[in-house]
C-alpha cells in the first residue's frame, strides 16, 4: 500500500515512512492511495474476533512493510486488558472498548479505558509500540512535536515515556485545560517528555506544530515526528472500534448502524469516514460539536470558515475548543474525488484562516453519498444532557461525551441502531460534573492524588521560532 499526500506534491511513500515523517512535505496529510474494502462474507468473518485479531485485520490492509507476525505481536502486546483497564463495570473487564445498552437502540461504546481516560489512548498506545519497532529496525531517533487541547498529550505522553530514541515536545494551551488533565500531563518527570505551555488556543499550537514541519530543513536535522491525527497511523487505528462498535449491535451483518462522534480535530469522525469506505455498513456519522461550531456550520450549510482566536471560545468541553480542524482536509479529498489541486488550492486558504464555500451539487453528496449530519451544544445542553443520563440510565458521562448524546438524540431514527462515542472518562473534568450531578465523578483509584504530584512545564510565547529554538537546544545532533 502506497500513500500519497491530499496536496498532491508527495513522491508515493510506504507507511513506515509516513508514521516517522508526519506532515507531508507539501504541508498536506498522508492518505491511503486506496481504501481496501471488506466484502460482506468478509465482514460476517470478523463479527467475532477479539478486539486485537480486529486491529491485526483491519490495519494489518494498510501496512505492508512491517512483516505480518512481527505487526501482529505489536498489536497483541497494545490491545491487552490490563493496559485498558479503567473500564465502570467489572463484569465487562475484558473487553476492549466495551458497548453500553441505554435502550433497545441507543448505546454508548466506551473509548476512555486506557491509561489516560480518554480515547486517544485506543491509537496512540499502538503508536508508540510502531514507532519503537520502525526506529529500533532503522537504527534512528525521531522527535515528536505535538499539540495537545488536554487529552492527545498525556495520551502521547503515556504512550512514549521511557521509549528508547522518542522526545516528546508537547504544546498545550496556557491556563486551558481542565485540573486534572494539566496535572496528566506536567506531572510527568520523565527525560524524554517536555511539556510547552503556549500563551494562546490550541489552533495556534496546532499552528505552530504545522510550521515546524513546514521547515524541511529543521525537520530532517531534527528528526521532527507527529502523533496528533496528522499522522495516518493514528486515524486508521482509530478505525478499528468502528468495527467493534458496529459488530457489537448491529442487528445482522449487513445492516446499517449510525454513529455520533464529539469533534474537534475531526481525526476520530474521520476515522469512521476511512471505516465507512472500507465497507462497514455506517450509514450516518454524525458530527457532535461544542460553541466552537465550525464544524456543524460546514455541515449543515457548506460553508468552512476556521474562526480566528478572538472567536475561538473557552468551552466546558475544553477538548473541542478547535476552529481549524486538521482532519476535515482528509475528508473534503475524498469528497473532491481526491483532486489534489483543488484541494490545495482550498487548504492554502485555510492554512491563512481563509474559509470556502462548497458547490451546492458537492454540498449535497456530504448527506447523500458521505452520510454526514452534524449538531451543536452549548453549555447548559451540555449539563442537562449530563443529568439526564445519569437520572435515566445511572451512567456518568464527561461533557465531551454528552455533547455527543446531544447529537445523538437530535438525528435518531430508531429503527437503526445509534453508536455514540465515549472520548474521556468524566473524572478528566469534575468542575462541571458537579455543577451536572452535584457530586464528584467516579476516580479510578490509581489517580486519586494526581492533583498532588509536582509538576514541571515551560511557558513559550505563540511563536514558531521560538518553539525551533526550544527544541535545538535540547536535541543533541
Ligand atoms: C475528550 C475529547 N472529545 C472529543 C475530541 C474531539 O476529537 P477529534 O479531535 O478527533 O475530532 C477530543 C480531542 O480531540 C477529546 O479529547
Ligand atoms: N482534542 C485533542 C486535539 C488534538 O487532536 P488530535 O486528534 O489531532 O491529536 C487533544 O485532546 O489534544
Amino acid at each position: 500500500m502506497n500513500y500519497i499526500s491530499t496536496r498532491g506534491g508527495m513522491a508515493p511513500q510506504r507507511f513506515s515512512d509516513i508514521l516517522l515523517g508526519g506532515l507531508a512535505p507539501d504541508g498536506g496529510l498522508a492518505i491511503a492511495e486506496r481504501y481496501p474494502r471488506f466484502s460482506l462474507d468478509e465482514l460476517q468473518s470478523l463479527a467475532s474476533l477479539s478486539y486485537p485479531e480486529l486491529a491485526f485485520q483491519v490495519i494489518s490492509r494498510f501496512v505492508d512493510d512491517i512483516p505480518a507476525d512481527q505487526l501482529k505481536a505489536l498489536i497483541d502486546r497494545t490491545y491487552t486488558a490490563k493496559v485498558y483497564c479503567h473500564g465502570r463495570d467489572p463484569a465487562q473487564a475484558n473487553q476492549i472498548t466495551p458497548v453500553v445498552r441505554l435502550d433497545d437502540t441507543l448505546f454508548i461504546q466506551e473509548l476512555s479505558n486506557g491509561p489516560t481516560l480518554a480515547f486517544k489512548d485506543m491509537a496512540m498506545q499502538l503508536l508508540g509500540n510502531l514507532f519503537e519497532h520502525v526506529l529500533t529496525q532503522r537504527g534512528q531517533e525521531i522527535n515528536i512535536v505535538g499539540a495537545t487541547s488536554g487529552d492527545t498529550g498525556s495520551a502521547a505522553e503515556y504512550a512514549m515515556r521511557g521509549k528508547h530514541g522518542v522526545r516528546v515536545f508537547m504544546l498545550s494551551p496556557f491556563g486551558k485545560m481542565s485540573p486534572f488533565q494539566r496535572a496528566q500531563m506536567f506531572s510527568l518527570q520523565d527525560e524524554n517528555i517536555y511539556n510547552i505551555s503556549v500563551k494562546s488556543m490550541f489552533d495556534a499550537c496546532q499552528d505552530m506544530v504545522k510550521a515546524v514541519n513546514n521547515d524541511a530543513a529543521f525537520k530532517a536535522r531534527y528528526k521532527v515526528g507527529a502523533v496528533n491525527s496528522i499522522n495516518w497511523g493514528r486515524v486508521v487505528a482509530q478505525a478499528v472500534y468502528y468495527f467493534k462498535g458496529y459488530f457489537a449491535v448491529a442487528q445482522k451483518v449487513g445492516e446499517p448502524v449510525d454513529f455520533c462522534v464529539p469533534s474537534g480535530n475531526f481525526g476520530n469522525v474521520c476515522a469512521g469516514h476511512i471505516a465507512r469506505q472500507m465497507g462497514l455498513p455506517i450509514r450516518r456519522l454524525i458530527v457532535a460539536t461544542n460553541e466552537n461550531d465550525v464544524l456543524d456550520e460546514f455541515f449543515k450549510t457548506g460553508g468552512y470558515h476556521p474562526r480566528g482566536l478572538d472567536r475561538t471560545y473557552e468551552t466546558s468541553s475544553p477538548s473541542m475548543d478547535i476552529t481549524k480542524a486538521s482532519n476535515l482536509e482528509r475528508f473534503v479529498f475524498d469528497l473532491l474525488d481526491r483532486d489534489a489541486t483543488k484541494l490545495a488550492e482550498l487548504w492554502c486558504g485555510v492554512d491563512k484562516n481563509q474559509g470556502f464555500d462548497l458547490a451546492p451539487e458537492v454540498f449535497a453528496r456530504m448527506h447523500d453519498e458521505f452520510g454526514f449530519r452534524s449538531e451543536k451544544s452549548s453549555h447548559a445542553d451540555r449539563v442537562a444532557n449530563i443529568r439526564e443520563v445519569f437520572q435515566r440510565y445511572g451512567l456518568q458521562i464527561d461533557p465531551h461525551t454528552a455533547d455527543g448524546y446531544k447529537a445523538a438524540k437530535a438525528h435518531r431514527d430508531t429503527a437503526v441502531p445509534m453508536v455514540i462515542l465515549e472520548t474521556a472518562l468524566p473524572a478528566k473534568f469534575e468542575e462541571t460534573m458537579r455543577e451536572a450531578l452535584d457530586q464528584a465523578p467516579q476516580r479510578p483509584v490509581d489517580l486519586q492524588d494526581l492533583e498532588a504530584q509536582p509538576q514541571r512545564f515551560d511557558v513559550l510565547e505563540a511563536d514558531a521560532e521560538a518553539l525551533k529554538r526550544y527544541v535545538a537546544e535540547r536535541v543533541p545532533v
